[in-house]
Formats: structure tokens, C-alpha cells, sequence
């Protein structure tokens, strides 16, 4: 991990308690820097949506710090759900245009910018097909193309290949790394996946449930781009490895 790259966001020991009694999450720190990969690996409720919408700004810290090192602007953040979210009334090009249409541009005047994001996930033949025409796969790389389309400081990603199939998961945690090379983008991505956390991250926040902290910090080594060479490897198994004993701490941590 190069600490030299520029602090994007810092959280500092922050706590989020529901209705007085639920502690969602305890004690988060986390420094997020230019280009990172991080992701947050953990079982059903360790607090790993609610982090993501702290950092969101979609729900306020019971105590703790959250520090953007410079001021948010609208565009700066982009968020990918487990669900493409996409309206299915409106093409393509339309969904992509989203975030643009909130900060108020016209649709001429950011179609380059929506050409060229599409042709990043591999989607320039279907500007104007409407949802209902894609594939689970293609659905959810428009809905990465609306995240990344402004050019966001951060991608906030929740379990985003979750309900997709093995073959078509696989290929877009090569094409998101693919994307992440060619743009420089940072991202924090939740995942329940050992094996699509090490491939994908530099850093893996191991969490713990009831309450909801981070346990462990896994550091992923193995340099950029990543292939399928990579996912065979030796490196790869040992870091999976790695991985799969702090989470067994983490579900014994919290049993
Ligand atoms: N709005 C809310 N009100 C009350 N409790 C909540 C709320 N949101 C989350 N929680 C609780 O906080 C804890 C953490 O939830 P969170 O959804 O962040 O976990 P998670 O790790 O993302 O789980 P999953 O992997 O199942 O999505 C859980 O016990 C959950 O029930």
C-alpha cells in the first residue's frame, strides 16, 4: 500500500446505534486513499451497508468522525447497488444521463461523457435499449456506467454481483478491475465473498457482527491489472487463505 497517494476520506472511531440498543457499528476507522480497493468482507449484519451509507452521507454517525479531504461536491460519490436500480421506462443512454440531470446539465451537453462510459463497460451498441432487453450482466454494468459516468472521487459498491451467476460475476470482477486501471477510480465494495474480495481488493476490512465492527485488515499485495492468471495462482489461494481464517475469527467472534 502506497501511503503517499491522497487522502479521499477518513473515518474516525466511528459508532451507529439504532433505536438506542442496536450497535450497527462500533469503533470504524478507516483512512480511504486515491486508487485504493477496498473492500468490506463480513457475514449478514456486521455492518457493512450501514458503513456504506454513513460514507454515503445517507445516515449520521452516532459519535465518531466521517472527513472528506476536501469538501463533497455533487457528482463526487457514486453508488452501486445489489440491485441495478435502473428506471425502465428510460433507455440506456437515459439511465446513464441520471446523475447529470441532478446537477442540472443537458443531455447534449454530456453525451460524450456518457458515449465514452459506456463504451468502458461494453455497452456503446445499446444506448438506446430499454432495461427490459438486458441481461442481469448487462443491467448491472449500466448501473456501474451511471455510477462512474461523473467521474466520482469514491464508488461505493453494496454486494453488486451478489445475484448474478458464477460465469457472469467472474467477468465483471475482471472488466470492474479492467474499468478501475483505465479510469484510476477508488472504490469501496461490499462483499460476503472471500474469493471476489481477494481478487478484487488491495485492502479487505474483515468484519464482525453484534456489534458490527472490523476485526482484521487483510492486505492484498498482489499487483495490478489481475487476471486469470491471477485467480489460479499460488499468491491467490495463500491470500484467500489468509482471508478465510480472519473472517472464521470474525463469525467466532461474534457467535
Ligand atoms: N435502520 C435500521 N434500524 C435498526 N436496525 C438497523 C437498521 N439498519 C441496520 N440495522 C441493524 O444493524 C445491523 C447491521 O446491519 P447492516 O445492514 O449494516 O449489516 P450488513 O453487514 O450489511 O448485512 P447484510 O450482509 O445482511 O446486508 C443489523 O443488526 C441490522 O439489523
Amino acid at each position: 500500500m502506497n501511503t503517499e497517494r491522497e487522502e479521499i476520506l477518513r473515518l474516525a472511531k466511528v459508532d451507529k446505534v439504532f433505536g438506542g440498543d442496536v450497535q450497527a457499528l462500533r469503533n470504524m476507522s478507516l483512512t480511504v486513499r486515491k486508487g485504493d480497493f477496498i473492500s468490506l468482507l463480513g457475514p449478514s449484519g456486521c455492518g457493512k451497508s450501514t458503513a456504506l451509507r454513513l460514507i454515503a452521507g445517507l445516515s449520521v454517525p452516532t459519535s465518531g468522525l466521517i472527513d472528506w479531504a476536501q469538501p463533497r461536491g455533487k457528482g463526487d460519490l457514486g453508488v452501486v447497488f445489489q440491485e441495478p436500480t435502473l428506471m425502465p421506462w428510460a433507455t440506456v443512454t437515459q439511465n446513464v444521463y441520471m446523475p447529470f440531470r441532478l446537477e442540472g446539465k443537458t443531455l447534449s451537453s454530456v453525451k460524450d461523457d456518457i458515449l465514452s462510459v459506456l463504451k468502458l463497460v461494453g455497452l456503446e451498441k445499446f444506448q438506446n435499449a430499454y432495461p427490459r432487453e438486458l441481461s442481469g450482466g448487462m443491467k448491472m454494468r449500466v448501473s456501474i456506467a451511471r455510477a462512474m459516468v461523473t467521474n466520482p472521487k469514491l464508488i461505493l459498491m453494496d454486494e453488486p454481483f451478489a445475484a448474478l451467476d458464477e460465469i457472469t460475476r467472474f467477468k465483471l470482477n475482471n472488466d470492474l478491475l479492467e474499468m478501475k486501471e483505465r479510469i484510476g477510480c477508488t472504490v469501496i465494495f461490499v462483499t460476503h465473498s472471500v474469493f471476489e474480495s481477494v481478487f478484487l481488493s488491495d485492502r479487505i476490512m474483515v468484519m464482525a457482527a453484534r456489534p458490527g465492527r472490523v476485526i482484521e485488515e487483510v492486505t492484498v499485495d498482489a499487483p495490478y491489472p489481475r487476471d486469470e492468471e491471477f485467480r489460479t495462482s499460488a499468491d491467490y489461494v495463500a491470500h484467500c487463505r489468509a482471508a478465510s481464517r480472519a473472517l472464521e475469527q470474525a463469525m467466532e467472534a461474534a457467535a
